[in-house]
């Protein structure tokens, strides 16, 4: 199960002048989120409309290519992962939570030389493979990690590198789709209705997850119960009614939501989140074309090790936040606290479990952030499995697409990060960027 605790977002926990009525604010904002679900439901087969995430979890036939693929290479080792932004980060959330471990899975997400050299001289050639995960077959970063790592394969392997490539991107756009044909290599791809921050339940996170070891099958299961929540009356629908929380406070003077779960497994959810929020929501234009420039700003924290960082400033700070807190309700595995005598004035924890201590430490800092009037809420998850795992993937991905639908923005596009990459090719002397080039020159960037 995926709950969701609201009584800390209730005026009777945190007080009228910070609190929400939610059933009044439930049945008055009905209307607009049966709007935002239906637009959103009516759409979602149309080849034509970047909602190709919602059908992803019935596909279950590409979790079994993927299957198919790492059990046909059992001489994997390690998995070597190029991809950056939405062709990373869900993979690496999921590895963070469920990875076994037995197939290394690393993730070049940047171009910095040294780190890239320290991976390289880490890893054997023979017993690596590289997926190169692009939707758009074009991001430079992506690319340049893509030269040096099929270089390198060849300078080892000979031709016997087209076996240690695996690509991932677009059915047809950008320069690896027919570069992977001309030489044989391995090809998934990414639905063309499917944008790379919601793709993770796609050949993008299936593959590299398939090699770790991942139950596929659960995350789509767990993803297709947060669609038919997403299905459900809005009296009963959790992502819509965690937009409309997101939704009211963002704009009651509240611009930034904190996504804090109790789990270090989970620490790169966050990562993920902010990704999904922030190109989604920030954006200049509403949907008719006006200047709104809004958008939420997403913040990422981990339980409990943030309450040591940033609490201070969420409980004391500016009034404005929403935090939410993910807990889970029982753990894979505890540990005992042995009573050691001489430290008896520890005894409080004697005998119990570190999961209570970690239960006990979400709730106390949900409810000290209560008390000092910060609205937060608590996404409960039963246990952290590939099934309620893929669920709360889904249900932010639903979550988003219905803050988008209800800020009036396109929540599927992402104009404003085009032109600092045609700076980048500007400054990288790309044929067809010299206007450009010429521009930052008279502007003294260089
Ligand atoms: O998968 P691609 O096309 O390489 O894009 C990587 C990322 O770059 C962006 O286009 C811009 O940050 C993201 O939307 C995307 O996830």
């Amino acid at each position: 199960m995926l709950t969701v605790d609201f009584a800390n977002v209730t005026e009777a926990r945190i007080g009228p002048d910070q609190g929400l009525d939610l059933e009044r604010e439930l049945r008055a904002h009905t209307p607009p989120l049966e709007q935002a679900l239906e637009a959103l439901w009516a759409r979602h087969r149309d080849p034509d409309m970047p909602l190709g995430w919602i059908a992803v979890p019935e596909d279950t036939e590409t979790a079994r290519a993927a299957l198919r693929y790492r059990e046909a290479n059992p001489w994997v080792t390690d998995v070597v992962v190029l991809g950056i932004g939405g062709s990373a980060l869900g993979a690496q959330a999921v590895h963070a939570a469920l990875g076994d471990r037995r197939v290394a899975l690393h993730f070049v997400d940047n171009v910095e030389p040294e780190p890239v050299l320290h991976l390289l001289g880490s890893l054997n050639p023979r017993t690596t493979l590289v997926n190169v995960i692009s939707k758009s077959g074009t991001t430079a970063e992506t690319m340049a990690a893509f030269l040096v790592f099929r270089k390198w394969l060849e300078d080892a392997l000979g031709a016997e590198w087209r076996r240690h490539v695996a690509v991932t991107t677009d059915p047809k756009k950008g320069v690896l789709r027919p570069y992977a044909a001309r030489h044989g290599l391995t090809a998934f791809s990414i639905p063309p209705t499917v944008g790379g921050r919601f793709s993770v339940l796609t050949p993008v996170g299936l593959v590299p997850l398939a090699f770790a070891g991942v139950d596929l099958e659960g995350l789509l299961a767990g993803a297709r119960k947060a669609n038919e929540t997403a299905a459900a009356p809005v009296a009963e629908n959790l992502p819509a009614q965690t937009a409309l929380v997101q939704y009211l406070y963002y704009r009651r003077g509240k611009p930034i939501s904190v996504l804090m779960p109790y789990s270090t497994r989970m620490r790169l959810v966050p990562d993920w989140f902010v990704q999904l929020h922030a190109e989604s929501l920030g954006k200049a234009e509403s949907k008719t074309g006006s200047r709104v420039h809004v958008g939420p700003t997403p913040l990422k924290a981990v339980g409990t090790t943030d309450q040591h960082a940033q609490v201070q400033l969420y409980r004391e700070g500016p009034f404005d936040k929403l935090v939410v807190f993910v807990r889970l309700e029982r753990p894979t595995t505890d540990l005992e606290l042995p009573a050691v005598e001489g430290l008896e004035a520890l005894d409080y924890l004697f005998g119990k479990r570190l999961f209570e201590l970690l239960t006990a430490e979400a709730k106390a800092t949900a409810h000290a952030l209560a008390k000092a009037r910060r609205p937060n809420y608590t996404i409960q998850l039963e246990q952290l499995d590939a099934y309620h795992l893929g669920w709360l993937l889904q249900h932010l991905m639903w979550q988003t697409a219905i803050l988008g639908e209800l800020l009036g923005v396109n929540a599927f596009d992402q104009p404003g990060v085009e032109l600092g990459k045609q700076y980048t090719y500007a400054l990288m002397g790309r044929a067809g960027f010299e206007a450009l080039a010429e521009e930052l020159k008279a502007e003294g960037v260089v």
